[in-house]
């Protein structure tokens, strides 16, 4: 099968390398050249991807059996055409193109669904934000309609942030959209990312929780698995069961959650695997995040989805730009127990730019805080230089 990766990152670079070992061909899309992606796939294409026109000519130039989207700032509204047109998006037309905006997969969950998430409001402009902050209430945080890793994101806590929350918030936005989400801030007591594997006309399948922490919108560490009740575990894949189904199509999708006193929140999701999913290249399952969304894809059945070991995965960021990032203190790490790492391959760095994980693993009658204090103090020994 012929697969057509928008997006090459270490997300997608991981994905090449499950199909490269089925003996599936890919060609990986990016933005920019020799993204990680790129280096393991078939063949590779430079687009922007926003541009619908650049976006049609690369597929009808490549005529893909799969259209697998790896990042959301593309123009997904032409992949409603792809699919009239025989050609299968991964999960969905419908799911790549509603994540792609945090407003409609928001109203998506709220409004048409029902399901809980933190109290709402959009605003296109500063003076909007003001109404929108009074609405929901300090403390709150505001995204960009289209972004992720946090990026454009920040927390309002007094009224004099307003006005650079917009200016931050415009300035992260990736897509063409000016426009912002303020929710209420949530004080959770923890969050997680459940992994959830539909299949056309198989059950629903789900990994176990993977627990994580974020730092400036971005997570820093995950782990495999998290400690969650069994009434929250059981609400959190009620509402993943839900919205996954209204997205439609077969595919891995990370939900994301917080828990609170009060119950599950629902936040996000991606339709695609996941960063903190990352953890699973520790070992944790039969499966990594990769190969399951490799072989839904490929409606090859999933047999069942097991839980081997405790992992965690610390990230490994850059502090300085450069056009020549080197690594240092990686045979420390190499020298350590039931520790492995992940070099992505970008060929430039920025601040706070990921890298690589470290990832660590243990028996599964570990304490996971331990498991995932070993993957964080070990991450330190890396060091990015510019
Ligand atoms: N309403 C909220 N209340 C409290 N914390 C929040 C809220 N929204 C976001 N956060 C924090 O910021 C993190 C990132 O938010 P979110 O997942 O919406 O951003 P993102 O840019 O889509 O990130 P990614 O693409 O990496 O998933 C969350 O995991 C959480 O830690
Ligand atoms: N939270 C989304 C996420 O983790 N996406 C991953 O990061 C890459 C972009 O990294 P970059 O910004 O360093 O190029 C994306 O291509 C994807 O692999
Ligand atoms: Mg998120």
């Amino acid at each position: 099968m012929k697969i057509l990766l928008l997006g090459s990152g270490e997300l997608g670079k991981e994905f090449v390398i499950a199909a490269q070992r089925i003996g599936q061909t890919v060609i990986a899309v990016d933005s920019y050249e020799n993204a990680p992606a790129m280096q393991v796939a078939h063949s590779f294409e430079v687009i922007n991807m926003l541009d619908g026109e650049a976006l049609d000519q690369i597929v009808s130039k490549h005529k893909p059996d799969f259209i697998v989207p790896e990042i959301e700032a593309i123009r997904t509204e032409r992949f409603y055409d792809y699919e009239k047109q025989g050609i299968t998006v991964v999960p969905s037309a419908k799911a790549a193109n509603f994540t792609m905006n945090r407003k409609a997969i928001r109203d998506l969950a709220s409004k048409e669904l029902g399901l809980r998430t933190a109290k709402y409001e959009y605003a296109t402009s500063a003076e909007e934000l003001q109404k929108a902050v009074q609405e929901v209430g300090i403390p709150c945080v505001v995204k960009p309609l289209m972004s992720s890793s946090g990026k454009g994101q920040s927390t309002i806590k007094t009224e004099s942030d307003i006005e650079k929350a917009w200016q931050y918030a415009v300035a992260g936005s990736r897509g063409d959209v000016i426009e912002v989400i303020v929710e209420a801030f949530v004080n959770f007591d923890s969050e997680i990312t459940l992994l959830t594997i539909t299949q056309n006309g198989n059950p629903t399948l789900f990994c176990a929780p993977i627990g994580h922490r974020q730092e400036r919108g971005d997570y820093q560490e995950s782990w495999q698995p998290a400690l969650v009740s069994e009434k929250d575990l059981y609400e959190a894949q009620d509402m993943a069961e839900k919205i996954t189904e209204a997205l439609g199509g077969a595919g891995l999708f990370g939900v994301e959650f917080f828990l609170t006193k009060e119950g599950v929140y629902f936040s996000e999701l991606s339709p695609r695997p996941h960063d903190t999913g990352m953890v699973t290249l520790a070992g944790t399952q039969n499966f990594n995040e990769f190969e399951l969304h490799l072989r839904t894809i490929l409606s090859l059945p999933i047999f069942e989805i097991t839980l081997e070991k405790a992992g965690a995965s610390a990230v490994i960021l850059a502090s300085e730009d450069s056009t020549n990032p080197t690594f240092t203190g990686i045979e420390k790490v190499a020298a350590l127990p039931k520790t492995d790492f992940r070099i992505f391959g970008k060929p430039t760095s920025r601040p706070y730019r990921r890298m690589g994980v470290v990832l660590s693993h243990d028996t599964l009658s570990t304490p996971i805080n331990e498991v995932t204090e070993r993957a964080k103090e070990t991450a330190k020994l890396i060091t990015v230089n510019s």
